[in-house]
């Protein structure tokens, strides 16, 4: 096997122990630039903290937006095999193909708004394990899936979107977000691709199940993404954290995503600080996701498809509010009589 970045655990947590911080000086000369454009003060509304927010983790008080990175990481679930979804599990590697083929939503929202798609499978040939029966991933699995995602991000990027593409994986996130928050299964299983309300019931009990046989997950970030998978879900919380090395801010897709980046945040409060929602989900249990985080969602259009297609529709929004904030006069610029 070729070397991987994180050979183990502890290295994962060094790299949790030692983010950067956002940049005050860009932070606060970007603040004092927004209160001089030629607007009423706040009358771009939450664009204004948008884009001093973006300009604090870039270092400078005008950024451009011109290298959005968006990377689609797929695997499979073990506990696919327990009937969890509205779909089959080899619709995970077929859609693999249609990113590849450029024929999935995610490709025509990435090209829309100019960021390039890298498309990451994890061993799609070997799902991980039923987590109602063992922990869906081994320490080295878990490590493996980890370096892939940090692997991921181009360093050049000057933007992130992280996706998801896994049948079963709103299962594998509800029960990480039951263990790291609590409010037992039926807080946080919802409908995923569809299903119907006895599948839905069988779902959550399968979820409890999980709950039930990993207790050393609960409210711990690496063991619950440990125990309930997926390869692509530690891969997103990879990519997440190396774009935090990087201070390439990051923008969050839906339920799946959320629910990684959840990981990061129960292992290191404010891992975060760097990344935004990007909309909201109609998966149920997005919502109490988001308010666990503290984060409010750009968007809200009832999406729930994943691939990461909600945070790159929001690449639209976060480039027109910075854009706003580097590119308009000043009142002394346009000569424009101030209040
Ligand atoms: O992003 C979301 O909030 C979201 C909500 C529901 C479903 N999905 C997508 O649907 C798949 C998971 O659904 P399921 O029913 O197979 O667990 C996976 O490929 C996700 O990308 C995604
Ligand atoms: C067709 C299909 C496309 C997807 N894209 C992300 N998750 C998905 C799930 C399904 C079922």
């Amino acid at each position: 096997m070729s070397h991987l970045y994180f050979g183990d655990l502890a290295s994962v947590r060094t790299a949790l122990s030692s983010l950067p911080s956002v940049d005050s000086v860009a932070l606060g000369a970007a603040a004092e630039r927004n209160a001089q454009l030629t607007k009423p003060p706040q009358a771009l509304g939450q664009l204004e903290g948008l884009a001093i927010w973006y300009a604090g983790w870039r270092g400078t008080a005008q950024p451009t937006i011109t290298a959005p990175q968006v990377v689609i990481f797929a695997g499979n679930h073990g506990v696919a095999a327990r009937g969890v979804s509205a779909f089959p599990p080899e619709v995970t590697v077929q859609m693999v193909a249609n990113f590849n083929a450029g024929g999935a939503a995610v490709n025509q929202l990435a090209r829309t708004f100019g960021a390039k798609l890298d498309v990451v499978a994890l061993e799609l040939e070997r799902p991980t394990d039923d987590f109602t029966q063992t922990a869906a991933m081994t320490e080295a699995d878990l490590c493996a899936a980890l370096s892939a995602g940090w692997d991921a991000v181009d360093p050049d990027a000057d933007l992130l979107v992280t996706g998801e593409m896994g049948i079963g994986n709103t299962t594998s996130a509800a029960a990480i977000a039951a263990a790291l928050f609590g409010g037992g299964a039926e807080a946080w299983t919802g409908r995923g691709t569809g299903v119907d309300d006895a599948a839905l019931r069988a779902k959550t009990e399968i979820v409890n199940e999980g709950l039930a046989r990993h207790p050393q997950a609960n409210g711990d970030g690496l063991e619950a993404l440990r125990c309930f998978g997926g390869r692509e879900v530690a891969a997103m919380a990879g990519a997440i954290l190396r774009a935090r090395h990087l201070r390439i801010p990051v923008i969050l897709d839906g339920f799946i995503c959320c629910a990684a980046a959840s990981a990061l945040e129960k292992a290191q409060p404010g891992a975060l600080d760097h990344t935004v929602a990007g909309h909201l989900s109609a998966e149920t249990a997005h919502r109490r996701l988001l308010d666990e985080l503290g984060k409010i969602p750009l968007l809200s259009l009832d999406m729930r498809l994943g691939e990461g297609s909600g945070g790159t529709l929001a690449i639209g929004v976060l480039k027109g509010a910075v854009n706003c904030l580097s590119g308009m006069a000043t009142f002394a610029e346009a000569g424009v009589s101030g209040s």
